[in-house]
């Protein structure tokens, strides 16, 4: 799709986004423009045909438009109509009928392409979301990702369907009038229109003014959802602090500065209405009084000072409005920029490299050091290499680069010093995608979907057959549990399902990650809710299954890391010792220190029961 491909560049280029994202639905624009334009036109008539069976129908005013005498003699004559005045009524009727067609039409054509307009927005950016780098989720807050893909291609969408099409409807009809006014009368038109850019300046002014209170009050009702969405989500933390009432406060205080905002603004609001309408009466005014005064004196008819009259009311509105539309723009631009801002994030590439090569499961790190930027290393001169089919483990204090380790070998982050081999081929040369189809990794967090277990677990391998699935949870130790829920499977996880508890949820995605045969596996921490007892249970399960798989733990655990065949210790993102369980239980450091700890509080446990 030629829309997508987007580069960073100057301002001009948020514009060419809108450009590039109307393309097939530039004609429906136009078509709804045109409609608009006829729609202005029969309205604009209405008072003309009034004025002509005012002044020359009922009235004797010779006709001198070339286009009323046609009109006349097409409909049988001054005579013929003057004892049919029903005539000119039906015309006005039609009239009528046809500018609400055509207003019809342009709605009808500018909604359709600005909803799909919306849509290509809406469709790129999450496609963009999901294809960018994995710095890009660090960057920007989730909020703030989903701001972007809904009210800002709202704004854009309101603006497209409405605001946009408005535009060319206001030129369209103000430029009709002034022609007409200024060709019937110049004096009387210089006097219906002596107010209107006033209205118009103080339209533009508030409307400009009142946009830094809209994103007051935006700001201050997000601020509302989020104490929502946090205290909701959080309930537990709610409940177990008892921070219910500094919670409750909290929330009113909130509220109480929306409320404000938002009265605020209706105050403004009334304000700007009344002072406005103040000024178009008085242009009416004008035109009435001024007006009835020409006609008194026979400088205008009659059927003038009602053309006249009629218009002014319909050149107010669109001038008011205009200060709106303009305003909204630049609304709308910013919209633009911000949503231009996350399409030009750069994407992955997911498919250069190599690819279909037998992954037996071989890592080897040679002084690998990296940092999220140029100035902290994360890892500091890294080195370890791993065997197929060893079982490895990684340990070490919170933050001192276990989980980094695994972005890198997952091509999450590329490292810039140092070499990673996976059986003996650099890993930057190996496909992002293809890489992360080798390695199953149980992640720290156990996030599941709102969807059924069985759905849950077979998200790796969705050809799985249900006897795999079965398999997959006994070797996880949680099949049994599954088959105790009164749907099994079928039973659905998540806000509108079952609430399952820390343990469950890390069991489950462990039955997803082994469903599918990865050469390498990882668990990222993923067994710290589950009781030592069941670990073990999982752990020997792993093994039958897979004498070949590598097997990567990352655990705070002495118990969790104890059978490993190599333990890494890290410290600050220096390995700082490795060995098995029974060297390092002999070597000063820290895996020392926490042994020691941890079997004093086993034997103390013991004791106890
Ligand atoms: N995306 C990121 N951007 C910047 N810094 C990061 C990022 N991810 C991790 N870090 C930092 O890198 C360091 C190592 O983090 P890492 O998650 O690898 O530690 P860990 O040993 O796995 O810790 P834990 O056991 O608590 O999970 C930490 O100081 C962390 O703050």
């Amino acid at each position: 799709m030629a829309f997508l491909c987007l580069k960073e560049g100057d301002d001009m280029r948020k514009y060419r986004l809108l450009i590039d994202f109307s393309k097939g639905f530039r004609l429906k624009y136009i078509a709804s423009i045109i409609a608009t334009g006829l729609s202005a036109l029969f309205s604009v008539l209405i008072p003309l045909i009034i004025k002509l069976t005012v002044d020359s129908i009922i009235g004797t005013k010779p006709i001198t438009s070339k286009l009323m005498i046609n009109l006349v003699d097409s409909l049988g004559g001054r005579d013929y109509i003057l004892k049919n005045l029903w005539i000119m009524g039906l015309l006005v009727i039609l009239l009528t009928l046809l500018n609400s067609l055509f207003l019809y039409l342009k709605g009808k054509w500018s909604s359709q392409a600005s909803e799909n307009i919306a849509k290509r927005f809406k469709d790129s950016l999450y496609e963009t979301i999901l294809r960018a780098k994995y710095e890009f989720y660090s960057k920007y807050p989730s909020g703030e990702i989903i701001q972007r893909c809904t009210s800002d291609v709202e704004t854009i969408r309101n603006f497209l369907a409405n605001q946009f099409v408005e535009i060319g409807r206001t030129v369209i009809l103000l430029s009709l009038i002034l022609i007409i006014m200024f060709s019937l009368d110049v004096k009387f038109a210089l006097v219906a229109t002596l107010i209107v850019p006033i209205i118009f300046a103080f339209a533009l002014w508030f409307f400009t003014r009142v946009q830094r209170q809209f994103k007051r009050s935006d700001e201050a009702e997000a601020e509302l959802s989020t104490v929502i969405q946090e205290n909701i989500t959080g309930i537990r933390v709610v409940k177990a602090f008892a921070r219910e009432e500094f919670e409750i406060k909290k929330f009113a205080e909130k509220n109480k500065t929306y409320r404000d905002l938002t009265y605020n603004l209706i105050k403004l609001f009334a304000n700007y209405w009344s002072f406005s309408d103040c000024l178009c009466m008085i242009q009416t005014a004008l035109v009435v009084l001024i007006g009835s005064y020409f006609a008194a004196n026979g400088k205008i008819t009659i059927g003038t000072l009602l053309v006249f009259v009629s218009y002014e009311g319909m050149l107010l509105w669109p001038v008011r409005q205009m200060g709106r539309i303009l305003s909204d723009m630049g609304k709308m631009t910013i919209s633009l920029s911000r949503i231009h801002e996350i399409l030009t994030q750069d994407r992955e590439n997911l498919d250069e490299g190599i690819k279909d090569i037998e992954i037996k499961g071989n890592i080897e790190f040679s002084s690998v050091t990296f940092g999220f930027d140029d100035k902290n290393y994360v890892l500091k001169d890294i080195s370890f290499k791993i065997e197929a089919g060893q079982t490895v483990a990684f340990f070490g204090s919170t933050g001192s680069g276990k989980s980094t380790i695994i972005s890198l070998l997952l091509r999450l982050y590329d490292y810039k010093k140092g070499s990673i081999k996976i059986d003996g081929i650099e890993l930057k040369d190996i496909s992002k995608s293809f890489i992360r189809q080798k390695i199953g990794v149980v992640p720290q967090d156990a996030f599941l979907y709102s969807k059924t277990i069985k759905e849950n677990i077979a998200i790796t391998n969705p050809d799985a057959e249900l006897e795999e699935i079965y398999r997959a949870s006994q070797i996880a130790s949680i099949h049994d549990t599954i088959m105790e829920f009164e749907d099994g499977y079928d039973t659905l996880v998540g806000e509108k399902g079952i609430t399952l508890s820390g343990g469950q949820r890390q069991r489950i995605t462990i039955a997803r990650t082994v469903l599918k045969d990865y050469p390498i596996l990882v668990f990222d921490d993923s067994l710290s809710a589950v009781d030592t007892e069941t670990e073990a249970k999982i752990r020997n399960a792993l093994k039958e299954r897979s004498k070949n798989t590598t097997t990567i733990i990352i655990s705070h655990r002495i118990t969790s890391v104890k059978d490993a065949d190599i333990i890494i210790v890290l410290d600050k993102g220096k390995v700082t010792n490795i060995g098995n369980h029974e060297k390092l239980i002999r070597e000063e450091g820290l895996y020392k220190r926490v042994w020691e700890i941890q079997s004093l509080i086993e034997r103390d446990f013991e004791k106890a029961i």
